[in-house]
Parts: structure tokens; C-alpha cells; sequence
């Protein structure tokens, strides 16, 4: 073949390409079309029904030289694509998404602005056990010059035998030595029928890892004006999360910060894996603050440090961190509460890297 025939056959490709891009995206703006129609009268967006017509149509019209199989399966990347094209017009439209809201949401913790681009700390026992134990770490957030004390007073517990928190009697705890101290109180909440109680009590309700699919405690927490902490679920994806949170914005409370505490994998060598990059995927597509919990994502003391650097070098706006007078004696995760010399350690640590 002479140069000559080569570039005038390829000039034909290239003009046979062009039509093909504009077909597709022709074909793509319908597509997008029938997604909007089928969003308004609540239909499935798949029909495999649909997609076999047009496939037996392929089949029935194909007159070579390329297979009938072969032109199936790219019709299918292109029912595929199409898919994707009507699903992703659908989560830019949730109010979650930056798309929709490109200013970062500020959650406002008694004066504390959480996502105004400042580094926060939340610290605390993992579960209330006395007012003496919440005095102590109290005491202890304060030296260090931080506001949010956490503390559970329900426990989501894997077993029903182990200690299941002093219920309101933690609550009322909390919030007691938070007032002495001027500190803000967070503590979950784990069945809607308590939220109104913890109104009184808490600054921030907690929507821990195993309810993060709780779709009752999402709506109910969603319909008080407090903020919230919803953690990612411990099997949860990144899109489930942010439905999650969905669930609560729609109910009208946009007071949301979103905690990353490690997602189950195989690895054992940490409690779970801090699934790090969660934290600018979360920053880029929704406009709520992220938090990331150096404790429950590695359950180890010995990888606190780098694990919260990392957490705030790639744009967390909060680290949470259990901290316990006494971990040995700890009625919950002893393995994994800091003691207070160990937190004076880690905050000495951070210290310069976030107040420089
Ligand atoms: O016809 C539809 O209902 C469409 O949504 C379009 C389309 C396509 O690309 O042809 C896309 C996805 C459906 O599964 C079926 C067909």
C-alpha cells in the first residue's frame, strides 16, 4: 500500500471517528433525558429488558465483518456508560455534594467552627465509668487547650455481656464536668427514642459505626437542630456514607462532620484499616467537615502519632483520640485508650504540626 492510499483511508477513519464521537454524544444527551424523566416518575434506571431489544436488534441488523458477539459487547460498555451517566447527574444532586454546595459547611460546636480550615481535637475515654474517671481526662483536655470532650454513655457492644455504658447517668457525667471545665460534650446516641432526651446533655450526637445504616436514627437526629458526628460504617463504601449523611441532611440538620475510623479488610496487624484516602475523596465530593479516629481505625498506641499527622497532612479537619486515666482497668478497650503521660506525648507531638 502506498503512503498515499494509507493516509486517504485514514482520513476516511478520521472522519467516520468524528461521527462516531458526536453519535455517542448525541446518543448520551437522550440518555441523560430519559434519567431525568425516569427520576421523576421513580423508575428503575437498569432495564435489561430494554438493553435485550436493542441487542437483538444488533444481532438482527449486523452484516459483518465485525462478530454479532463482538458488537453486543460494545453496545453493552455502552449501555453501561449510559448507566453511569444517568446515575452520576443523580448524586450531583445530592445535598451532600460539593457539586451542589461548593462552599465548605462550618459546624458550629458552641463557638468551635469545625472546616474553617483550623485543626480540632477530640479526646476522651472511650466509655464513662465514673464522674471522677470524666474529671481526670477533663482536666487533662483542658491543659492541653482543647474544647470537645468525647465519651460514650451507650455502647454498641459486640457482645451483650460486655459493660453497655451508664445510659443517661454517663450523659448527665459528661455534661456536669464538660460545664465545670467549659467543655463541649460529644457521646452517641444509638436509638432514635433517645435522641430528644440527649438534647439537654450533649453539644454533638454521635451516629457510631454500627448504626451508620440506622435509616430511623439518621432520620430522627436529622430533625433536631445539633450537631452531628456520623462514623463511616465498618464495612461501609465511600457512596454509603455519604447516603448515610444524606439521610440526615435531608431531614434538614446540614450540621454534619464525617469520621473515618477504619473499614474491615484482611490485614490483622491493625484493629482495622484507616482507609486515609476516604478523607480528601469525602473533602472533594461533599462540603462537610472530616474527622478521622486515629483509635478505633488502629486500635494501637504505638501508631497514634504518625497515624494522626497523616490524617491531618491529607486535610482532616478534626483527629478524635481515646485518652483514659487508667487503660489497664478500662471497662471498654483497654488495648487502646492512651494514658494521660502517653497523650501528653501525642499532643506535644501535633502540637507543631497543626498550631504552626
Ligand atoms: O432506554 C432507557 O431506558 C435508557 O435508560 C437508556 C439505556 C441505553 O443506553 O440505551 C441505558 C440504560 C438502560 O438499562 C437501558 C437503556
Amino acid at each position: 500500500m502506498t503512503n498515499h492510499r494509507l493516509e486517504e483511508l485514514r482520513t476516511q477513519i478520521d472522519g467516520l471517528d468524528m461521527q462516531l464521537l458526536d453519535l455517542l454524544n448525541r446518543r448520551a444527551v437522550i440518555v441523560e433525558e430519559i434519567g431525568k424523566e425516569k427520576e421523576k416518575q421513580g423508575t428503575i434506571k437498569y432495564d435489561p429488558v430494554r438493553e435485550r431489544e436493542l441487542l437483538d436488534r444488533v444481532a438482527a441488523n449486523n452484516q459483518g465483518p465485525f462478530s454479532t458477539e463482538t458488537l453486543q459487547h460494545l453496545f453493552k460498555q455502552i449501555f453501561k456508560i449510559s448507566l453511569q451517566l444517568q446515575e452520576s447527574d443523580n448524586s450531583e444532586m445530592l445535598l451532600v455534594s460539593r457539586k451542589r454546595h461548593p462552599q465548605d459547611t462550618i459546624v458550629d460546636i458552641r463557638g468551635q467552627k469545625i472546616g474553617d480550615g483550623n485543626k480540632y481535637f477530640v479526646a476522651g475515654p472511650c466509655s464513662v465509668e465514673s464522674e471522677e474517671q470524666v474529671r481526670a481526662t477533663a482536666r487533662e483536655i483542658k491543659r492541653h487547650g482543647l474544647t470537645l470532650l468525647r465519651g460514650g454513655a451507650f455502647k454498641p457492644r459486640t457482645s451483650p455481656y460486655d459493660f453497655q455504658g451508664l445510659g443517661e447517668e454517663g450523659l448527665k457525667i459528661l455534661r456536669k464536668v464538660a460545664d465545670e471545665f467549659g467543655l463541649s460534650v460529644i457521646s452517641e446516641i444509638m436509638a432514635p427514642e433517645d435522641v430528644e432526651m440527649s438534647l439537654k446533655y450533649v453539644d454533638v450526637i454521635q451516629v457510631g459505626a454500627r448504626n451508620m445504616q440506622n435509616f430511623n436514627l439518621l432520620k430522627a437526629v436529622g430533625r433536631v437542630k445539633k450537631p452531628v458526628l456520623l462514623k463511616r460504617g465498618l464495612a461501609a463504601t465511600i457512596e454509603e456514607f455519604k447516603y448515610a449523611a444524606e439521610y440526615i441532611l435531608s431531614q434538614g440538620n446540614d450540621q454534619v462532620i464525617l469520621c473515618e475510623r477504619g473499614i474491615r479488610t484482611y490485614e490483622r496487624a491493625t484493629r482495622n484499616t484507616l482507609d486515609i484516602t476516604a478523607v480528601p475523596i469525602l473533602k472533594q465530593e461533599t462540603h462537610l467537615p472530616v474527622a478521622v479516629d486515629v483509635t478505633h481505625s488502629t486500635g494501637r498506641r504505638d501508631i497514634m502519632i504518625p497515624a494522626a499527622k497523616a490524617a491531618i497532612a491529607i486535610g482532616a479537619d478534626m483527629v478524635m483520640a481515646e485518652v483514659h486515666p487508667d487503660p489497664a482497668v478500662a471497662l471498654s478497650d483497654s488495648q487502646q485508650q492512651m494514658d494521660f503521660p502517653q497523650f501528653d506525648t501525642f499532643m506535644d507531638a501535633l502540637k507543631p504540626v497543626v498550631f504552626s
